[in-house]
């Protein structure tokens, strides 16, 4: 298939991207490399670098069979303090975008959602179903365009899907994790590792979990990229389907330090912070819908594979 994918500079957009080339797509990357860097994009696919609200040019240039749309502005504390640069560019971004696509009959979508439309869960693991009451202005703006992708595909036969992934980590294909804002656990331990960071602040032991810490679905970023492929001829038209994306298993952030700590080998001093406002305790992905209907099963659900992944890239990329 042709293929355009906005954020395609970014973490996830870059290893998917290499997902598509290698399962022999043709790919165009729109990235305005506002978070992304133009050196991620892999090799083998078209960079055009342009902003969500200046693609129509772009798509009616490159006239693709379907759209993966990453581009997106994702700190949540940052979505708090100046949520209009979050409607802004992922509600009327994602707006722009729908109406390029109209504008060349491209109706076929696949776009990244997030664990953050749901809030606070009343059950774990979390279902599709599960009421969506996101808690800051990033889950918000996600589930803005989920909604505006059911009325696309009502009203304007779009066949879509929206991924919401939970906690993303791991590398493939030489591309990983690097933010010049960097809020992830994963990649700020292993700042630490690295030397280029004194501790890591775990932010809260006072919660109602068995070590006292967050617990969090960790997703491959390899097993998120077989979701795409799977998800991209899913739906038809008229279709918008949900799925969410975790592993199903819930780590905390001591387990995630103890992984870490044996990866890399270096002791990664911890100091105990405060809560982290708006941190569920417990965030857990029921996948079930995908796997059932895509026949979707993460293959690499292991603590120590996410973060040894992790750790070779950041490594490679500071030798
Ligand atoms: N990383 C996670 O754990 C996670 C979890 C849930 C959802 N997501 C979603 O997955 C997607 C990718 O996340 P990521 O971690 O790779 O982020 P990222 O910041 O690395 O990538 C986003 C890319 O989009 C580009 N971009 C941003 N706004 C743009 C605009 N208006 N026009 C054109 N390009 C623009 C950036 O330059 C960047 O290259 C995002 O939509 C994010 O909300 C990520
Ligand atoms: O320096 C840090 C960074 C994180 N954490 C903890 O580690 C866990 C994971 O935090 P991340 O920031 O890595 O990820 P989140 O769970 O906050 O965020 C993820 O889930 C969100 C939805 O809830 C969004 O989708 C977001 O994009 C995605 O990365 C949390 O308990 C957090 O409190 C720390 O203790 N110290």
């Amino acid at each position: 298939m042709r293929v355009l994918v906005t954020g395609g500079a970014g973490y996830i957009g870059s290893v998917v991207t290499a997902a598509l080339l290698e399962g022999g797509h043709e790919v165009t990357v729109l990235d305005d490399l506002s978070t992304g860097h133009e050196d991620a994009v892999p090799a083998g696919a078209r960079f055009v670098q342009a902003s969500l609200h200046d693609s129509a040019p772009v798509l009616a240039d490159v006239r693709p069979e379907a759209v993966l749309h990453f581009a997106a502005k994702s700190l949540v504390a940052q979505s708090q303090v100046e949520p209009e640069v979050y409607w802004h560019s992922n509600v009327g971004g994602s707006l722009a975008l729908l109406e390029a696509m109209r504008a060349v009959d491209c109706r076929r979508i696949v776009f990244s959602s997030t664990a953050a439309t749901y809030g606070e869960p009343d059950q774990v693991p979390i279902p599709e179903d599960a009421p969506t009451r996101p808690t800051n202005t990033y889950g918000a703006s996600k589930l803005a365009v989920d909604t505006m992708l059911t009325s696309y595909a009502v009203a304007h036969s779009f066949a879509a899907v929206s991924l919401r992934y939970f906690n993303v980590g791991g590398a493939a294909y030489g591309v990983g994790e690097r933010h010049a804002t960097e809020t992830h656990l994963i990649p700020i331990a292993l700042q630490v590792a690295a030397g280029t960071r004194e501790a890591l602040t775990v932010f809260g032991t006072d919660y109602p979990t068995p070590d006292g810490t967050c617990i969090r679905d960790y997703v491959h970023v390899k097993d998120l990229a077989a979701a795409h492929l799977l998800a991209l001829p899913a739906p038809a038209p008229g279709e918008h389907r949900i799925y969410n994306l975790g592993s199903g298993t819930g780590f905390s952030v001591q387990e995630m330090v103890d992984a870490v700590r044996s990866v890399t080998g270096h002791p990664l001093p911890v100091v105990v912070g405060d809560r982290r406002p708006g941190d569920p305790a417990r965030l857990v992905a029921s996948s079930a819908r995908i796997q059932d209907e895509l026949g979707w099963a993460p293959q690499h659900t292991d603590l120590r594979e996410i973060v040894s992944d992790a750790w070779a890239f950041a490594q490679a990329r500071s030798a």
